[in-house]
């Protein structure tokens, strides 16, 4: 379905992410670690048209979408969210996400049926009712999380590209976090995730792809990334113990 050829992109004199190579089938669920700095948001950025990448090329559905508009991907069914949102503080948690509904990938419904298929979107990913009318420059990290990623369901997506939204959660949290990547999946979604909680990565995830300065250093099912010698060195600092079910 995304097919990333040898991309490569620099910020003046730093090399983000070097001759980086990646593939993502349909229906399936790739986690991407690495140490920070690693250059996951800049590979996620070049995909979504965030930014463009220097070299390189990126297939959706083998289209070639390198150069084409962070719009113009995003009607063609990539949604992202971002590891810090900023956007739209005055709007309410509904309004942001109506926003998406509306204009998302040329969809178009009336304003009516947009603005039921928002409130289900928030509904879906456990935003609290009773902060629906909130505006987003007053609602903590975890419900903006939860509004980015219901802003992403919103425009009805064929891929979803996610950004660490669970970092800080609580374990309680992070299970449902992962029934719901999961039933996400199953109705037919393709999800690249970044993420540091282990745990999380290493449970949902039908493959890793593992980045070091800029570079991939491994790729594999988690068991297989997990038991990699330099994965372990520059990562995961000690052996990851899977627990059984
Ligand atoms: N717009 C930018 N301008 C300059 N340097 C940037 C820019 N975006 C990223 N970088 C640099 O590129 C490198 C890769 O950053 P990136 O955010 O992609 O890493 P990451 O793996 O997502 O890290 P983290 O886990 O900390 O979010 C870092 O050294 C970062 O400082």
């Amino acid at each position: 379905m995304l097919n990333v050829k040898c991309v490569s992109k620099s910020f003046g004199g730093l090399q983000a992410v070097r001759n980086v190579d990646m593939t993502l089938r349909e229906g399936e669920i790739l986690g991407l670690v690495g140490p920070n700095g690693a250059g996951k948001t800049t590979l996620l950025n070049m995909i979504s048209g965030v930014c463009r990448p220097d070299a390189g090329g990126i297939y959706f559905e083998e289209e070639n979408i390198t150069r084409l508009t962070l719009d113009a991907i995003c009607k063609r069914g990539i949604a992202k969210t971002f590891q810090h949102p900023r956007s739209f503080p005055g709007l309410s948690a509904k309004e942001g996400v109506l926003i998406s509904a509306l204009y998302g990938n040329g969809h178009k419904p009336g304003m009516k049926q947009a603005q039921v298929e928002a409130i289900e979107c928030l509904q879906r990913v456990g935003f609290p009712d009773e902060k629906l009318d909130c505006p987003l420059g007053t609602l903590n990290t975890i419900d903006l999380r939860k509004t980015q990623l219901a802003r992403a369901l919103a425009s009805k997506p064929k891929m979803l590209l996610l950004d660490e939204i669970m970092t800080g959660l609580t374990p309680s949290e992070g299970k449902e976090a992962i029934k719901l990547i999961r039933s996400l999946r199953d109705e037919g979604l393709t999800i690249l995730m970044i993420e540091h909680v282990m745990k999380i990565i290493m449970e949902v995830s039908d493959r890793v792809v593992v980045l070091d300065q800029g570079e991939k250093i491994a790729e594999g099912t988690p068991r297989e990334v997990a038991a990699d010698e330099r994965v372990i060195e520059s990562y995961l600092g000690e052996q990851y113990h899977f627990q059984e079910h």
